[in-house]
């Protein structure tokens, strides 16, 4: 495709399509630069700027670091792309600058557009994160969790309630808006959301706390525990570092969500390991059946959500749970004694009746419930009964 080129202060290019971007920083340089004079001409979005003085060893050390982390962003994107994960982590960098004399410069093409929605989110949350572990390291939010009370038994009250009411264990989603359904309540006062589910029985809740696109917080789940709620609750975010892990348990979370879409198996391992060793559960999220035989042989998984929504196109489909619960799937989950969530989608009794045919024994849902007047009363509405007796 043919790339625009403009110059731009900003140290990030984006070159993924540009013919020597799987070439290392060092050759793409000296392609590059052997060829500005002649593409400066033919490009009138380029303009000069001032070179920024640095002394040749800080030049040095700089560039090092910035090739360094170039191959990288590189190698987890590639890794990534071997499990059949289409999501990259982060828009595919260009070398450092300076390489090419005063000239900065942007190259916008595929490589530096998100490819759909799931990706920008990630894209975004990339640089969210990196603010945020700035302003509070690892080794501070440790310490906080020292003295951080015990967290409550998600997956427990999960099954309590199915055994107690012969229907899926509801949890019950605080969902203010989502890219996909834009507002879905205006007058939102999540604590008062979360008291309504927990009174209409709901086993546990589900706090979205991305503020950009799902108008979410970490307030929001650190007020909700703090007004007295004793449903566990489940921090609905788009983990892509473990920082994120730490900060949701210091926030009041007793779950986290690990979506099989963006996290490569060794992450999805390792944060496995961290939430048990902080006491939380694990949701981890699968949306097709390549997802699910890959999350199928971590071990130590306690709780997998079949996501009827495709998070790339919005599309929802419930007979989604179904087809990832037939043949081996089924018989392997049952065997590791999986509890499995149907999320998305879900709006009537027969909704719950199909999913919970289909082998879950917790149901994830927000819009149908979020958007009644009164909440708990909507979860009677999508049981056909109150299940709060
Ligand atoms: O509002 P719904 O269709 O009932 O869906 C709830 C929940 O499943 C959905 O919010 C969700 C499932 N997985 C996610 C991952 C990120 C953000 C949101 C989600």
């Amino acid at each position: 495709m043919e790339g625009l080129i403009s110059l731009k202060s900003s140290p990030r290019t984006s070159l993924s399509s540009f013919p020597s971007f799987n070439q290392p920083p060092n050759s793409f340089a000296r392609r590059f630069s052997m060829d500005l004079p002649l593409r400066r001409s033919s490009f009138p979005a380029i303009r000069a700027q001032q070179p920024v003085t640095i002394s040749p060893k800080e030049e040095d050390e700089e560039d090092a670091l910035k090739v360094k982390e170039w191959e990288v962003g590189m190698f987890q994107n590639e890794v990534a792309a071997s499990q059949g994960i289409r999501i990259r982590r982060r828009p595919p960098t260009s070398p450092p600058l300076h390489y090419v004399g005063p000239f900065e410069f942007r190259l916008q093409n595929d490589g530096n557009t998100p490819r759909n929605i799931l990706e920008e989110i990630v894209w975004h949350k990339d640089t969210e994160v990196s603010q945020m572990k700035e302003r509070k390291p690892l080794a501070t939010l440790k310490k906080f969790i020292e003295n951080a009370p015990l967290t409550r038994d998600f997956v427990g009250a999960l099954k309590a309630a199915h055994s107690r009411t012969g229907l899926p264990g509801l949890i019950a989603e605080v969902k203010k808006a989502s890219p996909s359904r834009g507002i879905l309540r205006e007058d939102f006062d999540p604590v008062e959301i979360a008291r309504a589910y927990e009174k209409g029985g709901a086993a546990c809740l589900s706090v979205l706390t991305d503020e950009k696109f799902f108008k979410g917080s970490f307030e929001n789940l650190e007020a909700i525990r703090n007004a007295g709620v004793q449903c566990p609750l489940l921090c609905k975010e788009f983990v892509i570092d473990a920082w994120q892990i730490y900060y949701a348990r210091i926030k009041g979370a007793d779950a986290i969500l690990l979506i099989a879409a963006v996290l490569p198996d060794l992450d999805i391992r390792y944060m496995v390991k961290i939430c048990k060793m902080l006491g939380l559960a694990a949701l981890v999220e699968v949306h097709d059946e390549r997802e699910m035989d890959r999350v199928l042989g971590i071990d130590g998984i306690e709780l997998i959500g079949i996501n009827n929504r495709n998070l790339e196109t919005f599309e929802v489909d419930i007979s989604n749970t179904k087809k990832l619960l037939e043949g081996e799937h089924g018989q392997l989950i049952r065997q590791k004694d999986i509890i499995v969530v149907g999320e998305s989608g879900l709006f009537t009794p027969d909704h719950v009746g199909y999913v919970q045919e289909a082998g879950v024994k917790a149901v994830l849902v927000g819009e149908s419930i979020v958007k009644q007047s009164d909440p708990g009363k909507g979860i009677t509405g999508l049981f056909g009964k109150d299940i709060s007796l």
